[in-house]
Formats: C-alpha cells, structure tokens, sequence
C-alpha cells in the first residue's frame, strides 16, 4: 500500500535524497543511553572495556564486509577505490591498520590482546547483528551494501566527541589507544564521499531511494542492537544465562 503511494512520487532531487540520508544521524547510535554515558563519563571500567571487546568483532567484519562488496562488484574502478577500505583495517605498506589499532586501544583500557582475540567477551547479540551486516554485504547488491556502509557519514563526530571526551572522563585509559580514532576521522570522511557518490548515481526513482533509506534503518537498526546487547551485559548485569552461571558459555563464530 505504501509502495503503492511512494511509487507514485515523483524522485527526490539529488539534494533533497541527501537530505534525507543526512537526516538519518537522528537515530544514530550517539544517541543510545550506552553512548551517551561514554561521554558523559559515567561508564565504568567494565562497561568501557565491554565495549571495546565487542565492537572488536564488529572491527574485523568489517574488511570481511567489504571484500564480500568487491566480490560483486564488476566494475573495476570501483574496485580499486573499494579496496582501500580493506587495507585501512587490515594494514598495509608497514602501516598497522584499524584491527591492529583497536587492539591497542583494548590494551590501552586494559584489556589483553589474547582476551581480545579469543572473542570471549562477544556477546551473542553482538555477534548476530554484526553477521546480519556482513551477510547483507554478501547478498545484496554491491550499490546496496556499498550505500549501506553511510551510517559513516555520521561517525567522524562520534570518533571527535571520543577524543574530546574520553581522556578528562577516563584518565586511566592510555594515550596509545586514541591513535585509532584520529585515524577514522580522514578515512571516514574519505570513505563518505565514494559512498555517496555511488548512491546518489544509483536510487533514481522515489522507490529506489525510499528502499535506500531502509537500507540505512537496517544499518542504524545493527549498531543500536549491539548497544542493547552491551546493555543487557554490563549495565543491567544481564547477560545471556545470567539466572543459570556466572561463565561466558555463548558460542564462538562458528564460520570464523
Ligand atoms: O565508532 C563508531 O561509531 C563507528 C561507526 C561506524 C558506522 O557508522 O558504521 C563505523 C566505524 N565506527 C568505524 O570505525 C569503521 O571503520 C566503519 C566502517 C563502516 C562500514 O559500514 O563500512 N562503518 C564504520
């Protein structure tokens, strides 16, 4: 009924279709309560740490997610530009890469690299929307997912607001564990406008960009559910099984 109606509408402008991407940052995940206690200073170690430890493993699909866009893309310029994304987190050229920067922040905030890797702290709700991202990426086509990555077009003030914030709130936290967020703020804002570009080129017709912006929900929709998720854990100390032990039991990857 509402396809129906949309369909109906004339396309958005170019403008008007950014806009509405733009407008998209109301529901980002700064505005989760998680978030907003980073920043105001009221998390605790454990809730800092919870974090890190999982959105590790949203740091390691991401190059997985974004070589899945590569392997559907048949055009090779895209490629070439696609690909830096996968060397930013992986590294390359001596650089060490967003993986290898995010495990220096876990030690920074006193985290070990080996409790990092082994992916104990991942809570299954984590684990869920991350891979619902990454089997996105792999399904979709690769305008769709590549349009999917644009929640970063809000993210270089979050990893801002971090550097601002973090060290007067969290002093124990070590220097060494910003490097990873001053490097997100040139390769986001790098990232955004080949991502734009191709999604401004791409939905033309209002059903095409109505489905765009539902794109962009799903995307919103993962970060808030891994937030929920921490929440559940080191806010409300509920985590999965919480009423039956106190041990992490949850499944590791079962395809990593
Ligand atoms: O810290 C954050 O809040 C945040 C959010 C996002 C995002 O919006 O997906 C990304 C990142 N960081 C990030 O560091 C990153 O490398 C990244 C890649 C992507 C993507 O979808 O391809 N999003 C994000």
């Amino acid at each position: 009924m509402n396809a129906q109606v949309n369909e109906a509408l004339p396309p958005m402008s170019r403008d008007e279709f950014e806009q509405a991407l733009r407008a998209k940052s109301a529901f980002y995940h700064t505005q989760h309560p998680y978030h907003v206690a980073m920043y105001n200073g009221s998390c605790t170690k454990e809730q800092i740490q919870g974090w890190v430890a999982n959105r590790f493993y949203y740091q390691i699909s991401i190059p997985v997610k974004d070589a899945a866009i590569m392997a559907n893309c048949p055009d090779r310029d895209v490629r070439r530009h696609w690909v830096q994304r996968v060397l930013d987190h992986d590294g390359y050229d001596g650089a060490v890469g967003g993986i290898e920067a995010w495990l220096q922040l876990g030690e920074a905030v006193g985290l070990t690299r080996e409790e990092i890797l082994s992916q104990e702290h991942v809570l299954p709700g984590v684990r869920f929307a991350v891979d619902a991202y990454v089997n996105f990426a792999r399904r979709a086509t690769w305008q769709e997912a590549a349009s999917s990555s644009l929640t970063e077009l809000f993210a270089p003030t979050i990893h801002q607001n971090r550097l601002d914030s973090w060290p007067g709130h969290y002093p124990w936290i070590k220097e060494e564990g910003y490097q990873y967020f001053r490097n997100r703020l040139t390769e986001a804002r790098r990232d955004v406008v080949h991502g734009l570009e191709i999604t401004l080129e791409h939905y033309t017709t209002r059903e095409q960009q109505e489905r765009m912006l539902n794109i962009l929900q799903f995307k919103l929709d993962v970060l808030w559910s891994m937030l929920d998720a921490m929440t559940m854990a080191y806010e409300m100390a509920r985590p999965p099984y919480h009423t039956v032990t106190d041990e992490k039991v949850y499944h590791k990857g079962l395809f990593s």
